[in-house]
Order: structure tokens, then sequence, then C-alpha cells
């Protein structure tokens, strides 16, 4: 969909509020939306495909009041990802991003998610080598290369991820690419330099006593970073 041949691709900043107070997730919404985010990215897990549960379609409903033009990314952590597209349409997701290792029929998924009007996601655990992924790239929106295990926030940074990412960027320019775990200053160079232009932060935004800065130094750098990929890339 989105992978023309110019190096196209522009930073987005993604918060994922895992890590935030679940009691009160619309302030946190808010807070985040506030302090610049350009989208919202929401875990949703069962359980099932991660050792964790967090909530479902109607806890997405009632934040999609609260934020009626926010775009929201969802990050479905689910076995049977089929299950829910619906559900989540109805709930107002923008983007649904479903694990590949989580269903049979990938190209069946992406034709159902996009008849109910959604962008598609296509997501990677970090054993899953990326040549898995290749065939499905020209059909999505977004890739998402996990920089962690699923299931949990505020878990380290796995930086041999980044070849996946490279080699992603080589061959799809203008293609989001989206990198989720332990993504924050510390680890945001690597990130971008690799060819990541969708950064989802938890832990480093959320519990920051200022995450209108975070959220401004990660998106300096990532912008900074596809500066100068752009220019390699042409010269
Ligand atoms: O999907 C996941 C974890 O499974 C992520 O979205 C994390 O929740 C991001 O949090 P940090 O690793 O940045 O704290
Ligand atoms: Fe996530």
């Amino acid at each position: 969909m989105s992978s023309s041949g110019v190096y196209s691709c522009s930073c987005k900043i993604g918060p994922s509020i895992l890590n935030g107070d679940l009691s009160c997730l619309g302030d946190e919404c808010k807070r985040m939306m506030d302090a610049g985010a350009d989208y919202l990215h929401l875990d949703v897990m069962d359980g099932h495909f991660v050792p964790n549960i967090t909530f479902g379609a109607t806890m997405v409903k009632w934040l999609r009041k609260k934020q009626p033009g926010v775009f929201f990314d969802l990050h479905m952590m689910v076995s049977e990802p089929e299950k829910w597209v619906d559900e989540m349409a109805d709930a107002g997701a923008n983007q649904y991003t479903f694990h590949l290792e989580a269903t049979e029929n990938p190209r069946d998924l992406i034709k159902q998610i996009r008849n109910r009007g959604m962008k598609v996601g296509i997501g990677i655990k970090p054993g899953t080598p990326v040549e898995k992924v290749l065939p499905y790239v020209s059909d999505v929106d977004m890739v998402l290369i996990m920089t962690v295990e699923p299931g949990f926030g505020g878990q380290k940074f796995m930086a041999d991820m980044m070849p996946k990412v490279k080699h992603l960027r080589r061959n799809h320019p203008g293609l989001d690419i989206e990198v989720d775990g332990g993504v924050g200053l510390s680890t945001i160079a690597t990130a971008a330099e690799a060819g990541a232009n969708m950064i989802v932060s938890g832990s480093a935004v959320v519990k920051s006593p200022d995450p209108k800065s975070v959220i401004t130094q990660l998106r300096e750098i990532t912008e900074k970073w596809i500066k100068q990929n752009a220019q390699q890339q042409t010269q």
C-alpha cells in the first residue's frame, strides 16, 4: 500500500498507555495527546497469545468517545485475530495491527480488516524472521517490528531486531515501520537510524514527569534520521 520507491515516510510518535494508570485510561490518553502524541497505540492482550490481559472493544469504544479525532492503532496481541475485527471497527479503531504468528490466513484477514474500513498493520515477534512478513508488505499499511517479547511494558529494547527494520526500509522506502518495546531516549537513535518512523513508547513517556519533553526529543531524533537516511538514498 504505502511502500513506494521514494523515501517518503514521516515521523509519528504513538505512546502506549499500557504502563499508565489503567483505572483512568481516558485521562491518560488525553495527557498523551496534550503532550504532543500523533496517535495512540492501544495494546489489546487476551491472556492466550501473550501471558497478560488488558482490555477489549468495550474499552476502545469508551476511549473513542473521549478522543473523537485521535488515530487509534490497535496492537492486537490475541489468538484468532479474525474474531475481533468487526467489534474493533464498530468501537472506532483506525488501524488493526495483528500478529502474523496468530493467523493461518493473513491474506483473508487483511481483506476482512479493509472491508471494515480500517488500515492494516502486521506485526512480528522477535523470533519471527523478517522474510516471513515480506509477502504481505505491499498489501498492508504498516509493519510492526517487536523489539521486546509481546506481553508487558517496561522491558529492555532488543537492538538485535534492527536488521529486520533495515531490511524493510532498504526495500520499502515509503513504508510505515513501527517499533514497539523498550523505546525511549536511550534507544530511539538506534531504531530511527535503522529506519523506523512510527515510534511506540510506553514507560519512557508515560512514567516521565515531562512527557512533552520526551515526545519532542523522540520526534527530533527520528526526524533527523529520516532526513539523513533519505539523503543517503539519493546519493
Ligand atoms: O506491545 C507492547 C508490549 O507487548 C508495547 O506496546 C509496550 O507496552 C510498550 O511499552 P514500553 O516497552 O515502551 O514500556
Ligand atoms: Fe504494543
